[in-house]
C-alpha cells in the first residue's frame, strides 16, 4: 500500500499542496515518489552485497518496517516526496502529526531530523544508488508548530567520487517562514567492502 497517497488526517494545505506537485507532474518535470512501509525487496539484491549476512536478510529484513511510517494514520509522519530528476531535487510535504511532540505544541528535533534525513537520502538515492548518510548538519531556526504542514526542498549541491552532498530546509506553506536548514554528506556505498 503507497503510504504516500492522501487520507483522512491529511490537512487542507497537505492535500492542495499534494494537488499542486501531482498537476506538476502531468508532464513529466515532476515524478511522484511511493512510499511503502516494508518493501524493500526491489532493492533486496543490491542490499546482500552489503549486508552479506544471510540469517539478517531473511529474519530481521522481512521483518523490516520503514521508520517513519511506523505510527497510525495521522499521528506520526505523514509525508509525500516529488522527485525533479533535471533539477536533482525533491520536494516533501511534511505534516508532523500529535505523536512526534517535543517541546509543548511542537515537533521533536529527532522527527525534524528524520524526514530532513529522509528526503536528502532519496534524493541522495535517486542520484547515486546505494548511499548512506555520512554527515547531516542542521540549524533549527524556528520551532516547528505540531499538526502543522511544511514544505522541505532538497538538492544535490556536488559529486565527487563516492561523496553526495547536499542541502535542504524546511519552510512553512507560505514560503515566510524558515524553520530548519541542513547540510549533509552522503556516501555511496563500495561493495569491495563490508559494512559490518
Ligand atoms: C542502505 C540501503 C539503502 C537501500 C534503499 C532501499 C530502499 C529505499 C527506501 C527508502 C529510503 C529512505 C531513505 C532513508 C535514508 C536514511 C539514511 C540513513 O539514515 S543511513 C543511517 C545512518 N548512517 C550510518 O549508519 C552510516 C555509518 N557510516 C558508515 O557506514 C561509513 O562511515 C560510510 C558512510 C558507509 C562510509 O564508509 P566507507 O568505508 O564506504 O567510506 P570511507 O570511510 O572510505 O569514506 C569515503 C569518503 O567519504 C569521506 N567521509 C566519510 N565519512 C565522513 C564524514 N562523516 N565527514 C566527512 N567526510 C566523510 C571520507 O573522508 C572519504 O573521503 P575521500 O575519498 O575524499 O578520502
Amino acid at each position: 500500500m503507497d503510504l504516500s497517497l492522501p487520507n483522512p488526517s491529511w490537512s487542507k494545505d497537505m492535500r492542495l499542496l499534494f494537488d499542486q506537485f501531482m498537476k506538476k507532474s502531468e508532464d513529466g518535470s515532476w515524478k511522484h515518489l511511493p512510499s511503502y512501509k516494508n518493501k524493500f525487496s526491489r532493492r533486496i539484491e543490491d542490499i546482500k552485497v552489503f549486508f552479506p549476512d544471510a540469517k539478517l536478510i531473511k529474519e530481521k529484513i522481512s521483518q523490516a518496517q520503514l521508520f517513519p511510517r511506523n505510527f497510525e494514520e495521522g499521528l506520526g509522519f505523514e509525508y509525500a516526496m516529488f522527485h525533479n530528476h533535471a533539477e536533482d531535487r525533491t520536494v516533501c510535504i511534511f505534516q508532523g502529526g500529535p505523536y512526534l511532540q517535543g517541546a509543548p505544541g511542537f515537533l521533536h528535533g529527532g522527527a525534524i531530523a528524520t524526514m530532513i534525513d529522509s528526503t536528502l537520502g532519496m534524493t541522495a538515492l535517486i542520484a547515486g544508488g546505494i548511499v548512506m548518510t555520512a554527515n547531516l548538519n542542521i540549524n533549527f531556526k524556528r520551532p516547528i508548530p505540531l499538526c502543522s504542514v511544511v514544505v522541505i526542498n532538497s538538492q544535490v549541491d556536488k559529486v565527487e567520487g563516492r561523496k553526495l552532498f547536499l542541502s535542504c530546509n524546511i519552510r512553512s506553506v507560505d514560503e515566510q517562514t524558515l524553520y530548519s536548514e541542513a547540510t549533509s554528506l552522503f556516501v555511496k556505498l563500495d561493495p569491495e567492502k563490508s559494512l559490518t
